[in-house]
């Protein structure tokens, strides 16, 4: 299988801990093919840096010209860039790649020279060439509080100014930025990153993980961001999955004790504790890091929602009628969601109240989608949420009334945000492209359906979106226990068959 190739143009740090040599290592064991383009030979130890010896134009034009031939990328990460010369030349090269190449290479820029401009990473002062010249091409920046307060001048003393930051950052011409909150010390107990494309603002805290051993932790982050958006996942996940490859990074480097020394570019990410929490307004970690004004905490946190009292839901059909719901539970499903996005008032009303009786008389879980009120009013097994719908409903009524609760995620991030909440399963979609619903841009594969059933160990997994009786057997053995389906059931010729057919793969599992 041919692999994404992820080019890193960096200075080489002789220790192998940052720089070129750290971009390497992560860039290959997140599973992406690494090249490397060299703007500078450095001589370095714990001590710091004795020697820069950036490499002539000629050097650097010859890397990039030997890679555009034949190694295109999905993704550059750009790291330590010596001088003005060396700034001007790969933003000339941006530009003209992203004008011309069939596939557009996303950028990310670690601006490790700008806190030290002048000094022990550049030759000469190369801000303001960077700002005119190369932020416009940049896809998404990584800076920490040094090197954000020398970019902007805003300095980062409470949590608002990051965004203010970052939208002066936006306004430059980069397309997205994570800000680093290993540097920051609005509070010392954790470590809190923003990310924001402009639009959408994902915030991160983990707890501060003392440690001498963060050097490199920069290059690797940056790296890992290109890497995981090269390979397709979206900003969000990348942040999350880069966090928790830092916080692996940082825990696993203990054995080079006693001195200060590189964080650990280890493997995929896929232990839930190095993951951070996500910060949102009422959950209990923004509390902890007196987030936002608003924030208030909330009780719906405190106690997990009803179970469903088995951690392989089986085959589980989403319908749009109480025929169905009738027909497959006559058939022997055991689990299945009302959806139904046409009636309205009264009628819809019926539809929930006869759907919750079919239940009760079958013994079957009915899960209700989207009407939660209508759901706890005729005492419904459940409801199903996605996104949108968790900022309206009411969860902590949810939760008294004895219902269930299904959530709909997409990704590592909503992952580990809706798993704060307990919910009794998570919903990941949509594995395959479907016609039943748009989700544009939310493929999931069943490669990441796999990792976020290894890192969910706690809450029953379901699977939704393009699942077809021949796809089952792959998504089966992830482990998610648990296969929605819409079209394999409504759109079967013996709907009958396809539910018996669906349970046998399930149950080798
Ligand atoms: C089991 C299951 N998973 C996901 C969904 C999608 O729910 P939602 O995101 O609320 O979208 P709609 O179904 O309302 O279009 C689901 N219904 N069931
Ligand atoms: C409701 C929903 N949510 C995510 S994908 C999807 C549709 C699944 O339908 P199908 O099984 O026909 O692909
Ligand atoms: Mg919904």
């Amino acid at each position: 299988m041919l692999k994404n190739i992820v080019w890193t143009i960096a200075g080489s740090d002789c220790t192998g801990g940052a720089g070129i040599q750290a971009d390497i290592k992560t860039i290959h064991n997140l599973g992406s093919e690494a090249c490397s383009v060299i703007t500078a030979v450095t001589a370095q130890n714990i001590q710091g840096v004795h020697e820069i010896n950036a490499v002539s134009d000629d050097v650097l034009i010859s890397q990039l010209k030997a890679l555009s031939e034949d190694k295109r990328p999905s993704a550059i990460k750009i790291g330590m860039l010596a001088n003005k010369r060396q700034v001007l030349l790969v933003s000339d090269f941006l530009a003209n790649a992203k004008q011309n190449w069939q596939v557009s290479p996303y950028v990310v820029y670690d601006p490790v020279a700008i806190a030290s401009s002048g000094g022990e990473l550049t030759e000469e002062d190369i801000l303001p060439t960077i700002k005119q010249k190369l932020l416009p091409l940049i896809d998404l920046l990584t800076p920490n509080a040094n090197e954000v307060q020398r970019v902007t001048g805003v300095y980062l003393i409470g949590w608002s100014s990051l965004k203010e930051a970052a939208i002066e950052l936006i306004k430059m011409g980069v397309g997205a930025v994570v800000i680093k909150g290993g540097h920051i010390d609005i509070v010392d107990h954790a470590c809190v990153d923003y990310c924001t494309d402009g639009a959408n603002d994902y915030w991160l805290s983990s707890e501060r993980i003392e440690s001498e051993h963060s050097h490199g932790s920069g290059c690797t982050f940056a790296s890992s961001m290109a890497a995981l958006i090269g390979q397709g996942y979206l900003l969000r996940d990348a942040f999350i999955l880069s966090k928790a490859y830092i916080n692996q990074g940082i825990k696993g480097a203990s054995q080079y004790e006693g001195i200060y020394g590189p964080i650990w570019q280890g493997q995929w990410p896929n232990n839930i504790t190095d993951f951070p929490q996500v910060l949102t307004n009422d959950a209990p970690s923004a509390q902890q890091v007196d987030w936002q004004d608003d924030s208030k905490p909330s009780d719906v946190f405190e106690s997990g929602f009803a179970s469903v009292d088995t951690d392989k839901l089986g085959l589980y059909p989403v319908v749009d009628s109480v025929a169905w719901i009738e027909r497959l539970l006559k058939a022997g499903v055991k689990t299945i969601q009302l959806r139904d996005k046409i009636h309205q008032g009264q009628e819809l009303e019926n539809e929930i109240s006869q759907a919750v009786a079919l239940g009760k008389h079958y013994q079957a879980r009915v899960f209700i989608n989207d009407y939660w009120q209508l759901a706890i009013k005729h005492g419904a097994y459940g409801v199903h949420l996605g996104q949108e719908d968790l900022e309206d409903a009411d969860l902590q009524a949810i939760k008294q009334a004895g219902l269930r609760l299904g959530v709909s995620t997409h990704g590592h991030y909503e992952m580990v945000k809706i798993m704060q909440y307990k919910p009794s399963y998570l919903a990941v979609g949509a594995i395959f492209p479907t016609q039943t619903k748009d989700m544009t841009g939310q493929i999931q594969g069943v490669e990441t359906l796999s990792q976020l059933c290894q890192l969910n160990q706690s809450i029953p997994m379901v699977a939704i979106g393009g699942i077809t009786l021949e796809r089952a057997q792959s998504v089966a053995a992830t482990g998610v226990g648990c296969i929605a389906v819409v079209t394999a059931l409504t759109q079967a010729e013996n709907p009958e068959a396809n539910v018996a057919a669906f349970e046998k793969v399930l149950a080798c599992h």
